[in-house]
């Protein structure tokens, strides 16, 4: 049936007006979840740009942990983390393919690798099929802070022209201190492949049966540990531990044991600051061989980003608030580092990623 006529004159204000409260609601809840309507919030913007700009030749780099290098290599399962997780990726004989990067835990492109006492193990564990996995650790062997929004205001701190702002935020978070003793009097090495890279984060793993765990992960070093004074390293190149690990993996593949650590009931699973008491159970889940390493301009892991909760089914987030912080934050260091591609060209198209992954 054909529409009747409209009266002449009567224009079509109710849906007008519904097309207009849409539009509302919609330019609301992105103010909203921009964090334009409560500007006390602690956003992600807020938290990547606490990072401070980068410089002119830093464009297309990462807000944080911006030096880094890539490799590449595999996971072999042993079996074990069968027994927590039900992801496919733990299962006896499992094998996968890595996409990682090792990396400084600074967000000064330029930074000398003896200037940065924080190093990083990025991991993108890819098997042929549903259950990818993708993790960022730190040699510490514990968090600065409790919560992101102490860890906002750390990141403000240390980047205040105040000389009084670190003292200041150091008295108010006395759960600073133990990273402050690591930081200033914990062991050096020189080299990515001596250390030993801790997830820090608790995550919840469930079994076949359905029974859930909360557990955090590190990655412990094959290769013998030598510690070093940090003076010497001041005497090395400014890339030498670049240097350093290419050289160790063309002669030979590098190896780590991933390592879960199960909570008990009571220990601390919401604060990274907290470690947990010893005597844990521990699991030994495999094997990272590291077999290929690649500058990060043409390399694999340049475009990928390494948010904690890409996940396989057998794995969760818990009651950690880090992770859903983090990925909100590195989604926004991805997107401007992406934008900026141009000032960061590849010399060449990585065939896996054909550059574009995330
Ligand atoms: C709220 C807390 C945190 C914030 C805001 C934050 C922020 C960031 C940002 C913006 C990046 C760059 C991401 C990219 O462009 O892809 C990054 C990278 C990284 N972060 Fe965090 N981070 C936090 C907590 C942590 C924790 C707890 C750890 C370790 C347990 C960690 C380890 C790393 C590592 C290893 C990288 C390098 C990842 C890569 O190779 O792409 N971060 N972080």
């Amino acid at each position: 049936m054909p529409p009747e006529p409209r009266p002449p004159g009567r224009a079509p204000i109710a849906p007008l007006a519904g097309i207009a409260a849409v539009v509302v609601v919609l330019g609301g809840a992105f103010a909203y979840a921009g964090g334009f309507l409560s500007p006390s919030r602690l956003s992600p913007v807020k938290l990547v740009n606490a990072f401070g700009q980068p410089a002119s030749d830093a464009l297309g780099h990462r807000r944080n942990h911006a030096k880094g290098i890539c490799f590449t290599g595999r996971f072999d399962s042993s079996g074990q983390a069968a027994a927590i997780s039900r992801a496919a990726l733990f299962a006896a004989g499992a094998s996968a393919p890595v996409i990682g990067r090792f990396n400084l835990g600074t967000p000064v492109f330029a930074s000398p690798d003896d200037s940065v006492r924080v190093r990083g193990m990025s991991i993108d564990i890819r098997p042929n099929q549903p259950g990818e996995w993708r993790s960022a650790m730190i040699n510490a062997p514990i968090f600065p802070v409790s919560t992101p929004a102490d860890f906002y205001a750390l990141l403000l701190a240390s980047g205040s022209k105040d000389q009084g702002a670190m003292p200041r935020f150091i008295a108010a978070h006395p759960g600073f201190a133990p990273f402050g003793a690591w930081a200033t009097k914990g062991p050096w090495t020189g080299s990515y492949a001596e250390e030993r890279y801790n997830g820090l984060n608790s995550f919840r793993v469930t079994d076949q049966s359905g029974t859930v765990r909360t557990v955090r992960w590190s990655m412990l070093p094959a290769a013998p540990v030598q510690n070093v004074d940090p003076a010497t390293l001041k005497d090395a190149a400014p890339d030498a531990l670049e240097k350093e690990i290419t050289d160790r993996v063309t002669a030979a593949p590098q190896r780590w044991t991933l390592q879960f650590t199960v909570a008990a009931e009571g220990d601390p699973t919401a604060d990274p600051s907290k470690p947990w008491p010893a005597g844990r159970q521990t699991i030994d889940a495999g094997t990272l061989v590291v077999d290929k390493i690649e500058p990060e301009a043409d390399g694999p892991c340049r475009d990928i980003n390494y948010d904690p909760t890409v996940l396989p089914d057998g794995m969760t987030t818990s009651d950690d608030p880090f992770p859903a912080a983090r990925s909100s934050a590195y989604a926004v260091s991805f997107n401007r580092r992406t934008a900026e591609a141009a000032d960061y060209p590849r010399t060449e198209t990585y065939p896996e990623t054909g550059g574009t992954s995330q």
